[in-house]
């Protein structure tokens, strides 16, 4: 973005009011925005910990996933800008953040395809219909694994992982709801209002 450009919607934000909100169609930015905390259309470190914090995860974890999430994914989503020592992410340039060894169901664009979605239960849920067992998710993860991505089989290991720690019900199974629910990152507000709920019963 033109300086003048970035600096009218700082103006935007800060004196009228104005939030960023993700495009509707566009899963990817929806998935992220939960994160954008002051929804000024960025994710700096503090709020990655924020977020983090907010839907049950220990310091530890949400400093580790902060440092690493910004510090890994800042500079693609800023292109033709220079290097920025206070990572931000911008949310309407997170396709740009994109790995391999992924499982497709977020397009180039990052939007849901909803065929890749449904494949990965079709594949993969063999011992129970609409969920999947620690077992089938490393298959999952073994199948997406393409040649000669270590970079993008340890983004998609840390991703689904961390999901299947947070949700997995009491019997260890990750459901077919779950996992819709965080391609849109309905489940981050899910978990955020279940956090709060539990901290003041
Ligand atoms: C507890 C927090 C989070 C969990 C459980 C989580 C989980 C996931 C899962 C399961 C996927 C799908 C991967 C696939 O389709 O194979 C994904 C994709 C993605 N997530 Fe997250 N995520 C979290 C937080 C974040 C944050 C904070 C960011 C960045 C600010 C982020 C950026 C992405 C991106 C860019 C993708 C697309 C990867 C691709 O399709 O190539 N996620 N995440
Ligand atoms: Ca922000």
């Amino acid at each position: 973005m033109p300086y003048a450009s970035q600096s009218l919607t700082r103006f935007c934000f800060v004196f009228l009011g104005a939030k960023f909100v993700p495009e509707e169609d566009n899963f990817l930015q929806r998935h992220v925005a939960f994160f954008d905390r002051n929804k000024d259309g960025i994710v700096y470190p503090s709020e990655t910990f924020q977020g983090f914090r907010a839907i049950g995860c220990g310091y530890l974890l949400s400093a580790f996933a902060s440092l690493f999430i910004n510090m890994g994914l800042s500079s693609k989503t800023r292109p033709g800008k220079g290097f920025s020592l206070s990572f931000p992410i911008e949310v309407k340039n997170i396709h740009l953040a994109k790995h391999g060894s992924d499982s497709g169901v977020y397009d180039k664009n990052g939007r849901f395809v909803e065929s890749k979605f449904e494949e990965i239960f079709a594949k993969h849920s063999k011992t129970h219909p609409d969920a999947l067992t620690n077992k089938e998710l490393k298959q999952l993860l073994n199948s997406n694994k393409e040649a000669n991505d270590r970079k993008g089989a340890i983004a998609a290991f840390t991703e689904w992982k961390i999901l299947y720690y947070l949700c997995k019900d009491k019997n260890g199974l990750l459901h077919k709801d779950t996992v819709r629910a965080v391609y849109d990152g309905s489940l981050f507000e899910k978990l955020e209002k279940q956090k709060a709920s539990k901290k003041h019963a």
